[in-house]
């Protein structure tokens, strides 16, 4: 049966079961898998672009807590405490509902089949897709949880405020490694943050009541009006303000300028780190160039630490175990 692994991962050699994954899986048992996804993404991203973010980074959010399982989509349930009420998620992290209704769809067309971890894959891709980023061959067989990890989301995201060498560890930890940092980072070119999530770089970025210096003087005039000094910390700002809802290089731009949004943002240039600096230079001048790193990265992000073969299960509901 084409449409499980049998065989591929599960024997513990290679870490996480890499080789677990390919992008034909889902071809005899569910062709039609990626139009299913695609056709709900676009009715809801065309009723509220910033869909887009939000399933881009559920993906993220996912992959960096116990691997791409899924566990991120689990509600609170006995022996469950959802990822969804930690510090990085709750209040924050949307979409669920496309989600749903993405695997509702898919259990009419193929039932328990398509994995919810592999449902999220999809939507960040075609996500990005449909924002006017780069599209990639993606790799898919992940099984889903049958856990979540509430302290990993708390200990494994990392925070807007990072410095740099803390977002490198971060990324580190999951096996990635500075250019992944960077053209993942460039994410940030569509959706939006909190006032809750840059407020400290406006007031208080040192411990010394002053602004982040990096920080261009009429951007940081602007973000004071949405982001007051106190109140106002679920005020939204966009990451990339050129262009919140088109996946482009502006991002990279903004950051060379001081229009950063999120000090993990600006940190890239301002960081001290001459590879780094380089890259968001070169995403900056070369938008092609970062399309191509992106896709590259997101593959990488997509494979870390699945379930396979006879690990985990093809959940029924997103939101909860079989
Ligand atoms: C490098 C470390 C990262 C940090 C510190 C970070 C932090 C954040 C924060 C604080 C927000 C706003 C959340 C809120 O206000 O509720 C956000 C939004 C977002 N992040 Fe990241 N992020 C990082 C990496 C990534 C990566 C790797 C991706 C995807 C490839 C990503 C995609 C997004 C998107 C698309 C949004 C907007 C979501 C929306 O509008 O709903 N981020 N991020
Ligand atoms: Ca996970
Ligand atoms: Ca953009």
């Amino acid at each position: 049966h084409p449409g499980f692994n049998f065989g591929w991962g599960g024997h513990g050699g290679i870490s996480g079961g890499y080789f677990g994954l390919f992008p034909e899986f889902y071809q005899s048992s569910c062709p039609q898998v990626d139009d299913i996804v695609v056709s709900v993404l676009e009715k809801a991203i065309a009723k509220e672009p910033r869909m887009a973010a939000s399933l881009l980074r559920l993906h993220f959010h996912d992959c960096f807590v116990q691997g791409c399982d899924a566990s991120v989509l689990l509600d609170d349930s006995t022996g469950i405490a959802s990822e969804k009420r930690s510090v990085p998620n709750r209040n924050s992290i949307r979409g669920f509902e496309v989600i749903d209704e993405i695997k509702a769809k898919l259990e009419e067309a193929c039932p328990h089949t398509v994995s919810c971890a592999d449902i999220l894959a999809l939507a960040a891709r075609g996500s990005t897709v449909l924002s006017g980023g780069p599209n990639w061959v993606l790799p898919l067989g992940r099984r889903d949880s049958r856990s979540a990890s509430l302290s990993g989301a708390n200990n494994n995201i990392p925070p807007p405020n990072s410095t740099l060498p803390n977002l490198v560890t971060f990324f580190k930890r999951q096996g990635l490694d500075e250019v992944d940092l960077v053209a993942l980072s460039g994410g940030h070119t569509i959706g939006v943050a909190r006032c809750t999530t840059f407020k400290q770089r406006l007031y208080n970025q040192n411990g010394n009541n002053q602004p982040d210096a990096s920080l261009d003087k009429t951007y940081y005039y602007g973000l004071k009006s949405v982001c007051p000094r106190s109140g106002g910390d679920n005020n939204i700002s966009p990451l990339d303000f050129a262009s919140p809802a088109r996946f482009d290089n502006t991002y990279f731009k903004l950051i060379l300028w001081g229009k950063g949004l999120l000090t993990s943002d600006e940190v890239l240039w301002t960081g001290n780190d001459r590879r780094t600096m380089q890259l968001v230079k070169s995403y900056a001048e070369d938008e092609g160039l970062f399309f191509e790193q992106f896709a590259k990265s997101m593959v990488k992000m997509g494979n870390i630490r699945p379930l396979t073969g006879y690990n985990g299960e093809v959940r029924k509901n997103c939101r909860r175990i079989n």
